[in-house]
This record gives structure tokens, sequence and C-alpha cells, in this order.
């Protein structure tokens, strides 16, 4: 699969994203950058993490503006796989395409520690392999991670079987003391309607290699190969 990993001015995780996909899955990746125009042809878009124009204004606020990403969302409307890691995915709730916000945390600090998630569907590419009843351990580090969306909103999500993620315990028990930054409903991860867009705070490339003591994160990018392939 050829996966394209956009780098904006303040992206600091989109080599992590690029190592992980390249040489850990061995996969083709295209390394694209902020001006570009044209996707190159790729199957799957990968916003990574860091601090797009500074954070300036909201982080993801400026970068949705930015000339990659008008062929970004035109990739998503026509039914393209984009996966946004931390400020991936507040660059695509900022655009809309995903939906919700990113808030500051509720200790207003940042926040860069492991934490547990589970896995809330299998009904996606990014959760397909997950076993719902296990806690993974992945890190985050992040310090506008509140995932906040209104009642209306959050009841979407639930009948359409929308949320992906959810921060846990090590156990598996969804509760407040496992929330790390006051996520509505422990929220660490949603996809959109048509389920080919995906976002999620918690930065999976970052426990996908063995030298690093962790390969929970591994699971997400088996399960997006093995379902697309
Ligand atoms: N690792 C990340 O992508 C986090 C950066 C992010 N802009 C923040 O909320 O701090």
């Amino acid at each position: 699969m050829k996966f394209g990993v956009v780098t904006f001015p303040g992206s600091n995780c989109d080599q992590d994203m690029v190592y992980t996909l390249r040489n850990i899955m061995e996969q083709e990746v295209v390394e694209l950058w902020h001006k570009d125009t044209d996707l190159q042809g790729v199957d799957f878009v990968v916003l990574p993490g860091g601090f797009s124009y500074g954070d300036y204004l909201r982080s993801g606020a400026i970068a949705q503006f930015s000339p990659i990403m008008e062929k970004v969302i035109e990739f998503a409307n026509n039914g393209g796989y984009v996966l946004g890691i931390c400020n991936g995915f507040q660059i695509l709730c900022e655009t809309g395409i995903l939906p919700g916000a990113l808030l500051h945390n509720e200790n207003q600090r940042f926040i860069c520690k492991n934490v547990y998630l589970k896995a809330s569907t299998s009904k996606s590419l990014v959760t397909a392999n997950a076993d719902l009843h296990k806690a993974y351990k992945i890190p985050i580090a992040h310090a506008e991670g509140r995932y906040f969306i209104d009642n209306e909103g959050l009841q979407k999500l639930k009948d359409n079987d929308q949320i992906l993620y959810q921060y846990c315990d090590k156990d598996g028990h969804i509760t407040p003391d496992a929330n790390p930054n006051g996520s509505v409903d422990n929220i660490a991860g949603v996809t959109n309607e048509k389920r080919n867009v995906f976002g999620m705070m918690p930065h999976p490339e970052r426990a996908a290699d063995e030298a690093l003591g962790n390969t929970e994160g591994k699971l997400m990018f088996d399960s997006i190969l093995e379902q697309v392939q």
C-alpha cells in the first residue's frame, strides 16, 4: 500500500510515522509537504502529530487551510482513507471532516505518558483486529486533547458506532479516573459516518517498534493492512 505522510511546519511526529510505516510495516511511503497540491497517487493519507504552525490560535486551526489540505479534504470526500494522529486528529476536527473538537486538557497541562485504551468497535479499518476486551498501552503527548462534542453529536456517534477508542484503566474499565484529559465519555478516537477517516489522540506509531519496549500500537497498522490488502 502507498501511504502519504504530510509534514506541516511544526510537525514533530512525521518521521516517527514514516519510520513505522516504512521500516516496521514495510510499506511504500511518500513524504508530502504542506505546500504540495498533489497527493502523488497515495492510497492512504496520514496527518501526523506535532505542533503545526506552532499551535497558534488553536491546534490545527491554521493547518486546515494549508494547500495540501484542500486535496486531503477532496480525497476524503471521495472515500479516500485518512488517519490523523494527535495534531492530525486536531486538524481533521478543525476541517469538520471529523465531528467534535479538541479542547485544552482539563488540568491545563501538557500530558506525556502511557495510557490504556480500549477499542470501542471492531467495525473500522483501524480497530478490526483489536480485542474489544483488552486494554492496550499506548502513549499520549498533548496539551489540547480533551475531546468535546455536544450531547446530540455524542448520541449520533453512538448510534452510528463511530467511537473508535476510549481511555480505560489497565483492566479495561472505562472510568473517570482513567480519563487523562477530561474527554467526553473517555473518547480517544473517532471515525466519520462513512468510516474512511480516522482520528485519535494517542500515538500508536510510538509503540510499534520492539526497540521501544512496547508494540501494542502495531496492531492498528496490522489491522489497516489486513483490511485493505
Ligand atoms: N503530539 C502531538 O501531536 C500533540 C501536539 C498538540 N498540538 C497538543 O495538543 O499539544
